[in-house]
């Protein structure tokens, strides 16, 4: 049963020039899109650069003006611009960005940065909000002392890990993440996605994933809507699309990801026992039966990406 529901939204840009700076034409950013989402799944969103995904998110959570169209959200009509929408709404729904540092005030506390969300929708007493922080932190792995400083001492990684716990602050239904990881280093990527990965199951959360890489969304999402220049090709299951693509703009897409190399049994084994022995486990790196490095990302326990042929091994 799904929560929430898009009906043929668009949203299109006014171009204006001229004299009197009139509308001269118009961008079709979004043009006619159908969504649904059901609990504790991940949806896929994925297309060139340009194609609508972040307008979509944006229109999704309010911050971009709805041309036509409907969303439902648990049967209430949110088409309206963020300002209008409810304070349940803003409570269930969160957004992350890309961009894990401009998303984080440079002037406050990690504490503080927490402590917003929390303060406009829980209204706990002082106790209860310092205990919801040191819980958040400990969700996303973050030390209780980094509440105590700014996001300028922190990592890519750590930053956008902070993103995540105060996306989490409202204990939300649906979290859009916008290419959440595609600003981190390759290796910092995995560790991200794996951890939105827990915190979803932990959780029962529902992502929408924003990304043009059809290879991390293969290990994030079960759904998959394809876009392009504004409108849904093609979307179905993971399944569906990985292995019966039937649009012609899906198969281009997928035909430039990097093809899977699946390793034997025993290079596994090695790899894997070299990754945990040598490297203790953090730093991903194996060695093969050859005496050759990899650079591995871990996907999953037993799905690895190499760093530099973003090659896939099982
Ligand atoms: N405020 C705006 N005014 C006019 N056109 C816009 C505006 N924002 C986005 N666009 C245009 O709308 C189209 C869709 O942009 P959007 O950012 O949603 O694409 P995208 O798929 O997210 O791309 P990317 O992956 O590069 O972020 C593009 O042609 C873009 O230039």
């Amino acid at each position: 049963m799904s929560f929430m529901q898009v009906v043929d939204l668009k949203v299109h840009y006014p171009i204006r020039g001229g004299f009197f700076n009139s509308v001269i034409d118009w961008v079709y950013a979004v043009d006619g899109i159908d969504m649904e989402f059901e609990q504790g799944k991940t949806y896929g969103l994925v297309g060139e650069s340009g194609c609508g995904k972040s307008t979509t998110g944006k229109a999704l959570i309010g911050l971009e003006k709805i041309t036509s169209g409907k969303i439902l959200f648990e049967g209430e009509d949110v088409t309206k611009d963020r300002k209008s929408r409810t304070s349940h709404f803003h409570r269930e729904v969160q957004m992350i960005f890309q961009d894990s540092h401009s998303s984080l005030n440079p002037r406050k506390r990690i504490a503080d940065i927490l402590a917003e969300p929390i303060r406009n929708f829980l209204h706990l007493p002082p106790r209860e909000e310092m205990k919801k922080i040191d819980e958040l932190l400990e969700i996303v792995g973050m030390p209780a002392d980094s509440k105590e400083k700014y996001p300028h001492e922190f990592s890519g990684g750590q930053k956008q890990r902070i993103n995540i716990a105060r996306a989490l602050a409202t204990n939300p239904k649906l979290i859009i993440a916008d290419e959440p990881v595609s600003a981190l280093d390759l290796s910092v990527q995995a560790q991200v996605l794996n951890f939105m990965k827990d915190v979803q199951k932990e959780f029962g959360l529902t992502y929408l994933f924003i990304s043009h890489d059809l290879g991390v969304v293969k290990h994030m999402c079960d759904y998959i809507y394809i876009m392009y220049k504004g409108r849904f090709v093609e979307c179905g299951t993971k399944e569906d699309i990985y292995e019966n693509p039937k649009h012609l703009y899906t198969k281009r897409l997928l035909s430039s990801i990097p093809a899977s190399t699946p390793v034997g049994r025993e290079k596994r084994k090695s790899a894997r026992q070299a990754f945990e022995k040598v490297y203790e486990k953090h730093i991903h790196k194996a060695f093969d039966e050859n005496g050759r490095v990899y650079d591995l990302i871990p996907l999953s326990d037993t799905h690895y990406v190499s760093a530099s042929s973003k090659k896939e091994i099982v």
